[in-house]
């Protein structure tokens, strides 16, 4: 009886579902009248718009318009948000599960630290999981004598390590976060009063700082580099006083050829190498992908996805399952909305009422053969077959899936050549390699366009979110990291939204057209920059001088003005409380927003345009995942970390200057003149503003700690801005 139940229902959230179409009924009704508005006082008679800077009007009106054009794109992930649950007791017996192989990639050992890799590698290797259907694969982009040697220890530590959690039914299988956590945990309640159990956490703990030792005691790295040759090593060795006599997943270093002469195409080079060594040695059929810093959270990631992935209504249109990307160190009020909170909880959801989320780089479990797509199509000849996938027999051997070879009794990929061929660097030259096979090179952000082309090509996904987090990563948690992410992810998303790719060009013939308009808003949502740069200047220069661009508060008008304003902010709280959040995370993610938008957003777009004309090349600098002190201490009590780079202070500077002198100027000239009801709403708007950021306004004038804004930035910026603003106010007067 047992397979004629399903493996994983969903459901539609009704009430979400009302609450947004409502919303969207409402809110794009007022935006029609602001449409209309607007349109009559174009096609006005001239002589009526007397008064009126016609160009900053117009500025205005097209910040309406992009900021409407964004709004409409998001509304498809509100259309119908659906949840979903598994049942993994009714999966089949361990015997008949299919085998996973999992990528892990790092990169660089000074910004990803060693023993943090290894426990992301030792929390995979512990899934609950059949171990002989596990294959844990590590690539390693820097060629790191001191990433291979971690690795070894790693292997031997996992000698203990796995038997210990099977034995005792760890439910935190990533060793550090296992050791951190209060004595009190939960997990081992069941044996915590057994003095066994004690005794053997003891010596495992013991165990543990041994390994640590070992990776802090290895002296002999060398810089990081851009030329090495390939490292391949499956990690085995012989020892024989093993207790339990269980049995451990193998586990493969791989660090690929890489010359200064090659592109090496970053994260989805690494994983395409990993793709082509791991096809002629497990050739699983499903992959887990994890980023360095995402260990394991909770072992059972696997057999969760296996149930949507064996559910035959499923699993021949399915690509890939994701989880959330969720992060250990969120503090509570989250000042820079590090946890993504909107991305991976509502709009994922949404996605997942529709064709399935966006591939998000880590904690997704995706079909080997889907990432081949049409190409590997059985029956098509051998020499068409070399154009496309290289010139492996091999690899193309492993296409048809039958060939697994038994790695652990069997070790002759260990020597043969076959692997270093598949990780050279010039494998790929004269390939479909990322172009149409394997993880997609034309962007930064490898993730959101293989996911984009997957849909494309008709397959599905599905968003699998337990309450427990199954994946924990390290977030950006200081302002210049998190800024620095934003630019590299909103160029690599924008250069989407302009290349072939763009969303709106090559989705709708192929994808619903709600999904395409999730994928639109993910490659146009960094156009904010425009509105955002524009509505925080030219409302405010235009009520210094004196000079309305909104209607004034007797006009009905007004009324759709105030309701838009108040509609987008009261959804946007009702999403925040909806998952779990306070008013302060609302206010934080206003403030935010606007940070990154006048910032990152903008050298974001830049970027995909500099490189759209060949002028720059694509880069991708890895996010720092070492702990500083200072910086985590700041960003637990709320305090913002203005120690960022000037291209980031210096335009937040620029604005709050901007807002301040207009809103003093404006009261005054207001108060002489007596229009505050024509200027109200350009008064309120440098209000609104002002208040949102305060934080900056208290780390220039009242913070004296690290984080505060330093006076050597502070000083030239805003007596530049003054200056330009004296300018502009006599330009003004001619
Ligand atoms: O040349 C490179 C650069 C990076 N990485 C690895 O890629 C992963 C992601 O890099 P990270 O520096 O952590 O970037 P994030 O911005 O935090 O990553 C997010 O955004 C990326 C796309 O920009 C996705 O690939 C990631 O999965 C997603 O978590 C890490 O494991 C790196 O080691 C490589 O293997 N080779
Ligand atoms: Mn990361």
């Amino acid at each position: 009886m047992k397979s004629l139940l399903p493996l994983n229902t969903f459901h539609v959230q009704n009430l979400q579902l009302i609450v947004n179409r409502l919303h969207l009924l409402l809110h794009s009704t007022a935006l029609a009248f602001l449409f209309y508005y607007r349109f009559c006082f174009l096609f006005q008679l001239p002589q009526n718009r007397q008064g009126y800077g016609l160009l900053s009007w117009l500025l205005v009106f097209a910040s309406e318009t992009i900021l409407s054009f964004v709004w409409i794109l998001d509304q498809a992930f509100r259309w119908r948000p659906i949840s979903r649950s598994v049942f993994p007791e009714r999966l089949p017996e361990d015997h008949k599960l299919p085998p996973i192989d999992v990528f892990i990639c790092t990169a660089d050992p000074t910004k990803e630290p060693t023993l943090d890799v290894m426990n992301t590698v030792l929390s995979a290797m512990a899934l609950d999981y059949p171990p002989e259907k596990l294959h844990v694969y590590l690539s390693d982009d820097g060629g790191s004598p001191l990433t291979l040697h971690g690795v070894r220890e790693a292997w031997k530590f996992a000698r203990c390590w796995l038997p210990f959690c099977t034995r005792y039914k760890i439910k935190n299988r990533c060793p550090k976060a296992y050791f951190s956590a209060s004595e009190d945990h939960a997990d081992d309640a069941d044996f915590a009063r057994s003095s066994l159990y004690l005794a053997d956490k003891h010596k495992i703990k013991e165990q543990y700082e041994g390994f640590k030792e070992e990776i802090k005691a290895f002296r002999k790295d060398r810089p990081f580099s851009r030329d090495h040759p390939s490292v391949i090593e499956v990690i085995q060795e012989s020892i024989t006083d093993d207790v339990d006599n269980v049995k451990m997943p193998v586990l493969v270093y791989v660090s690929r050829e890489k010359k200064a002469s090659h592109p090496h195409h970053f994260k989805a080079g690494a994983l395409n190498v990993l793709l082509r060594v791991s096809s002629v040695m497990s050739n699983s059929p499903y992959i887990l992908v994890l980023d360095c810093d995402m260990f394991c959270n909770d072992p059972t990631s696997a057999r969760y996805a296996m149930c949507f992935h064996l559910d035959p209504k499923m699993s021949s249109s399915l690509s890939f399952v994701q989880f959330p990307q969720k992060f250990h160190n969120i503090s509570k009020n989250d000042i820079y909305d590090s946890q993504l909170r909107s991305l991976f909880s509502l709009q994922w959801q949404g996605m997942d009422g529709l064709k399935g989320p966006v591939m998000s780089g880590t904690g997704f479990y995706i079909k080997r053969a889907s990432l081949f797509g049409n190409c590997a199509r059985k029956g098509s000849d051998l020499l068409q077959q070399k154009e496309q996938f290289g010139s492996s027999n091999e690899f193309i051997r492993s296409l048809d899936g039958n060939n697994t070879s038994d790695l652990v009794s069997d070790q002759k990929y260990a020597f043969l050549e076959e692997p270093h061929f598949l990780a050279s660097c010039s494998y790929e030259i004269g390939t479909k390699w990322g172009e149409e096979v394997g993880f997609l090179y034309y962007s930064v952000v490898e993730d959101y366009l293989t996911g984009f082309v997957l849909h494309s090509d008709g397959w599905t996904s599905v968003f699998c979110e337990p309450s427990k987090p199954q994946f924990l990563g390290t977030a950006t948690t200081n302002l210049n990291d998190v800024l620095i992410q934003g630019t590299r992810w909103y160029s690599g998303l924008f250069e989407n939204g302009i290349n072939r790719f763009c969303p709106l060009i090559y989705g709708p013939t192929r994808m619903p057209l709600l999904q395409c308009l999730c994928f639109a808003w993910l490659t146009y949502f960094p156009l904010y920059c425009l509105p955002l740069w524009c509505l925080a200047t030219v409302p405010q220069l235009s009520l210094l001088n004196g000079i309305p661009l909104y209607p004034k508060v007797s006009d009905p008008f007004f009324i759709v003005f105030a309701f838009i304003f108040l509609s987008a902010l009261l959804k946007h709280l009702q999403e925040v409380s909806l998952t779990g959040g306070t008013l302060h995370n609302w206010i934080n993610e206003q403030r935010i927003w606007m940070m990154k938008s006048v910032t990152c957003h903008l050298y974001g777009c830049l970027d995909a345009l500099l490189k759209k004309f060949g002028i720059r090349e694509a880069s991708f600098l890895p996010t720092n995942k070492l702990e500083n002190d200072e910086q985590t201490l700041l960003y637990q009590m709320d305090k913002y970390d203005f120690q960022a780079s000037n291209i980031f202070i210096a335009p937040m500077l620029f604005l709050i200057t901007v807002n301040i002198y207009c809103l003093v100027g404006g009261v005054y000239r207001v108060l002489l003149v007596g229009d505050c009801d024509k200027m109200f709403i350009q008064l309120f708007l440098a209000v609104f503003i002002v208040t949102v950021n305060y934080p900056l306004i208290e780390g220039i004038l009242i913070r004296k700690d690290k984080g505060s804004i330093s006076k050597f930035v502070a000083i030239p910026v805003i007596l530049a801005t003054l200056v330009l603003l004296k300018i502009f106010k006599l330009l003004g007067n001619v």
